[in-house]
């Protein structure tokens, strides 16, 4: 119930939903229970045939505020135009009513669905911006532990099974109880007797419901989850399509798919089961209670009892039959709500996910690099593993550090250390003096130019690409930035040029072009601290050539911190760390180490470094 109210406060503000809601639906409960009250005098006009009868005891009622003292009113109405115009004036009468009634109570019932369609789409709006928003600012560190897929899910499909449940059990819980209440409020008008004998039979029929939906949490928990997994299949199978085809591996990936998709199917036949076994279960049970009504109220009948009359009972009969179809509905949306509450679990355990990199409270911007990055005894763990051991390094400003060593070594940890991508456990990273965590990091990003091994282009055009929804940067300054990087030339040889679309990842480009349209992106803003790590992919001679120069004029004048895999990187480099097992073994420039009979010399010998 929990998880179902806090899905319910993404609908704020509730209450410019909950007012118009529950007036419209309170008019349409006592509308549609008066239509069904008006069936008695309807059957007395039709079995009366002496008008003069009913005149004789034919009073204005006093005002109250009950059903009593409309049906009285109502009967008043009646006996006068029964006697004034006849059985037939009566009828028109009651039919001029009953349309009036069920005019507004389907007016009433439009309003209603219309306010609770907005809150159910507003509430999904605010549900998916909120989950979108919580995963864009989880730290990056979170996307390595989970599935790709079930995220993907989680956003899309688990908020629109949210949708189909918790909201229409809104309307239900609302709606329903109150036409219920209407109904049991004519049934105990019409016979109290018989409507206590009711009520006792209704608890049997709730307790066999309650049975029926009981496991159907856990199953559509297991549904969601197994259904994100298949999304994660997909996702993976499309991004891998040409290593599945290169391998043959078509059937071992479909196969793959087929399992997740049988099991998702058999969990969902399973709780489509108990699902549609919750309506005809509740409607059979509410027949044998209307039996039960029908032997014993029919007894009081034919006893005479001046407690209840014969078109009494066919009302009441009418009444309960009616009762029925909200029970129903509510019983049938209890069955739904499990799989809602289970797919609003997902969403919210995203939501509430904490994330590791913060700001602190008193994070203060930074402007400018002005003297030295410095690890002071840094420690970073992943799990049990100790990746990096007490490493101390000072980075001064416009140098350029190459940082080497083995696969595994921890040089990408210590590059993601820089931006806060991740936090070190123990020691301290600080820029000109200021612990990076007292920074905050959107200014402590901005120093930073950053490429990746891998090169992340999204589908869009060129220039986007470039200024990735930074603010504040004309056409020229990505055309600068371009033509550093090597890329001018080639983009404006493209159809639209800086508007030419990259396609999906950058599809449409070379792996050269990807390249240098990163580091365009890097250049841009000029900052004055580059990460690079240094794309191991070979390319041929030509485009090698634009990238390394490209390389060359990005490093000029900037601090720079390499993962390098190039000899030429490396020897131009102010300064060469070496890492093994998470520590600095040894540093100097390419002629200082190689005078060592140390790793790096080690690593040259195994001609470890490409040589272009
Ligand atoms: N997300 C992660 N979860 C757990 N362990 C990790 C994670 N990322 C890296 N590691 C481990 O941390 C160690 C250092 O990894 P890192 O990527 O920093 O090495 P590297 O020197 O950059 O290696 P390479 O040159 O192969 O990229 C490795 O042993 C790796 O298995």
């Amino acid at each position: 119930m929990k998880i179902y109210f806090r899905i319910l406060s993404f609908a704020k503000p509730l209450s410019k939903f909950a007012i118009p809601y529950s007036i419209s639906t309170v008019l349409y409960a006592i509308f549609n229970t008066i239509v069904f009250s008006l069936l008695i005098p309807v059957l007395n006009v039709l079995f009366n045939q002496d008008p003069t009868k009913n005149l004789e005891n034919n009073q204005f009622p006093e005002f109250d505020f009950t059903f009593e003292y409309l049906s009285h009113l109502f009967n008043f109405y009646l006996n006068q135009f029964t006697v004034t115009y006849g059985h037939k004036g009566a009828l028109i009468f009651v039919a001029a009513v009953l349309v009036t009634c069920v005019f507004i109570s389907n007016i009433s019932r439009y309003f209603s669905q219309r306010v609770i369609e907005n809150l159910r789409i507003h509430t999904l709006k605010n549900l998916r911006k909120n989950v979108f928003e919580k995963v864009t600012n989880l730290h990056i560190h979170f996307f390595n532990n989970e599935r790709k897929g079930d995220i993907i899910s989680k956003i899309t499909s688990d908020v629109q099974v949210v949708q189909y449940s918790v909201t229409n059990t809104l309307q239900v819980i609302v709606k329903e109880p109150l036409l219920i209440i209407g109904y049991l409020i004519l049934l105990f008008s019409i016979s109290a007797k018989l409507t206590f004998f009711t009520l006792l039979l209704l608890p049997v029929s709730g307790l066999v419901i309650a049975q029926i939906v009981k496991r159907l949490k856990a199953q559509a928990t297991e549904a969601q989850s197994s259904f994100g997994i298949m999304v994660s299949l997909v996702d993976e199978a499309i991004s891998g399509m040409r290593i599945i085809k290169a391998f043959n591996a078509t059937g071992y990936t479909q196969e793959k798919f087929n399992k997740e998709n049988n099991y998702y199917s058999n969990i969902n036949k399973s709780i489509a089961k108990r699902q549609q076994l919750a309506s005809p279960v509740s409607e059979f049970l509410g027949v044998l209670t209307l039996s039960g009504i029908l032997i014993y109220g029919g007894s009081l009948v034919f006893e005479n009892d001046s407690n209840i009359t014969a078109a009494g009972f066919i009302t009441y009969i009418g009444a309960f039959s009616q009762l029925l179809r909200p029970a129903k509905a509510i019983s049938e949306s209890f069955s739904n709500i499990y799989q809602g509450i289970a797919a609003g679990e997902r969403v919210l355990e995203l939501i509430d996910t904490p994330s590791i990199i913060t700001d602190d409270e008193d994070a203060t911007e930074i402007a400018e690099f002005k003297h030295a990055i410095n690890f002071e005894e840094v420690d970073f763990f992943y799990g049990e593993k100790h990746v990096l051991n007490q490493l101390s390094l000072q980075i001064s400003r416009g140098k350029t550090i190459a940082l080497v060593g083995p696969s595994g070594a921890g040089k990408s940890t210590l590059l993601d250390l820089i931006p806060r991508f991740i936090d070190p456990q123990k020691g301290k990273i600080s820029i000109d003096g200021k612990d990076i965590k007292n920074i905050t990091q959107y200014s402590l990003r901005n120093l930073m130019g950053i490429v990746n091994q891998e090169s992340i282009l999204f589908n869009d055009t060129i220039a986007n690409n470039i200024i990735f929804g930074r603010q504040g940067f004309t056409l020229e300054q990505v055309e600068e930035a371009a033509k550093i990087a090597n890329a001018h030339e080639f983009i404006s040889k493209t159809d639209k040029g800086y508007q030419t679309n990259v396609g999906d990842r950058g599809i449409k480009l070379s792996g050269g072009q990807k390249q240098r349209i990163c580091i365009a992106r890097a250049v841009l803003g000029n900052p004055p601290i580059m990460l690079l790590d240094e794309a191991t992919s070979s390319l041929d001679t030509e485009s090698e050539k634009l990238v390394q120069e490209a390389l060359i004029h990005l490093m000029a004048n900037r601090t720079t911190i390499i993962i390098a895999h190039r000899l030429s990187t490396i020897q131009n480099a102010d300064e060469i760390i070496v890492l093994e097992n998470g520590k600095i073994i040894e540093k100097g420039t390419h002629q200082e180490l190689t005078q060592h009979k140390g790793l790096y010399k080690k690593l040259i010998n195994m001609q470890e470094f490409t040589n272009h």
